[in-house]
């Protein structure tokens, strides 16, 4: 399959300082691919760099084979982009807005009204149509912004923060369209919040000071982000201090009779020697997991550590 995205050796620096060093990135299908990093990490730089509206000081960015740098018109044709701030013209109408983004894409003029109708359906901003944009609420604001990156069907869509700011049933709609976008497009999503990415990317990419630190499947991440707490079920729950003797257990917190979340030093031995703690007292372990409620808390832990 032809790349849709090449990134290599990428590297941006403002002035003296180094905002993307060394990104190498490929995405080849359609699907969500999520840039997780805090902020400053170096994600609106590397999604301006690849939408050609930043020039890079190293490095290169091909769009479906096409070299942004050298053959921007070409690239482009391939390349939808949702800005942090999307770019509205708040006295358009939805329809005299899409028209004029459409020309601005230089699409062929006997496709536009088709292409038009076509985004508005798929967007869900069909009954609005010829409402001022500035009479629309957030969720559909945000809406718009995704029909003028779908507009000339490109193969790449890129989204900067695309959930923020949203209330939380607007973050439901757009979740859902998002992923159905993602369907036919290759979607390349970015977000400081690890459980954002998770509710919606297969794949993940996590950069920090401008550097990838991870890139692989959701599922890799949670095993290479392991939490550092545990559930635990104990049918004959025992006092603290019987918990805290267990070698590498750091703290509890009682979260009913019978479930405890047991903080530890990272040893993944951990598990084992609370199955053995519990045979030799009798606590009758009934269940122990990940605690994955707090990886939002590690990720944040992780990137200052990296910064
Ligand atoms: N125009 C600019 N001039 C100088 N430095 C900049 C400029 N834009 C960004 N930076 C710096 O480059 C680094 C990366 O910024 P960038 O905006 O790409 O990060 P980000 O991951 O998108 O963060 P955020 O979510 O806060 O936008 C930061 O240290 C930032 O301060």
């Amino acid at each position: 399959m032809s790349s849709i995205l090449k990134i290599e050796q990428l590297s941006h620096r403002y002035s003296s300082t180094w905002a993307v060093r060394d990104l190498n990135i490929e995405i080849s299908q359609t699907g969500i691919v999520g840039l997780l990093g805090s902020n400053g990490a170096g994600k609106s730089t590397t999604m301006n760099i690849i939408c050609g509206v930043l020039n890079q000081t190293e490095g290169k960015v091909t769009v479906d084979g096409f070299d942004i740098r050298e053959q921007p018109e070409e690239a482009k044709k391939n390349i939808g982009f949702l800005p942090q701030t999307p770019p509205l013209y708040a006295d358009f109408t939805i329809d005299e807005y899409l028209h004029y983004t459409a020309n601005l894409r230089a699409m062929d003029k006997t496709k536009i009204k088709a292409a038009v109708e076509e985004v508005k359906e798929k967007t869900g901003i069909g009954h609005f149509s010829s409402r001022l944009i500035k009479n629309l609420s957030g969720g559909y604001k945000q809406r718009v912004g995704i029909a003028q990156a779908l507009i000339h069907k490109p193969r790449l869509v890129v989204l900067d923060e695309p959930t923020n700011g949203l209330d939380p049933n607007q973050l439901i709609e757009a979740r859902k369209l998002i992923k159905e976008i993602a369907q036919e497009h290759a979607v390349l999503l970015s977000s400081h919040i690890l459980s954002e990415i998770r509710l919606v990317c297969k794949d993940v990419i996590m950069i920090e000071a401008g550097r990838v630190v991870f890139a692989d499947t959701m599922d890799a991440f949670d095993n290479y982000m392991q939490p550092n707490s545990l559930l635990v079920m104990l049918q004959n729950m025992p006092a603290e201090a019987a918990l805290l003797a267990v070698k590498g257990v750091q703290k509890v917190e009682f979260l009913t009779e019978k479930q405890v979340r047991i903080y530890f030093d990272g040893d993944p031995g951990i598990n084992e020697r609370i199955v053995a703690a519990s045979m030799e007292q009798n606590w009758r372990l009934k269940e122990i997991s990940a605690d994955k409620s707090l990886l939002d808390d590690t990720f944040k832990q992780l990137s200052t550590l990296s910064n």
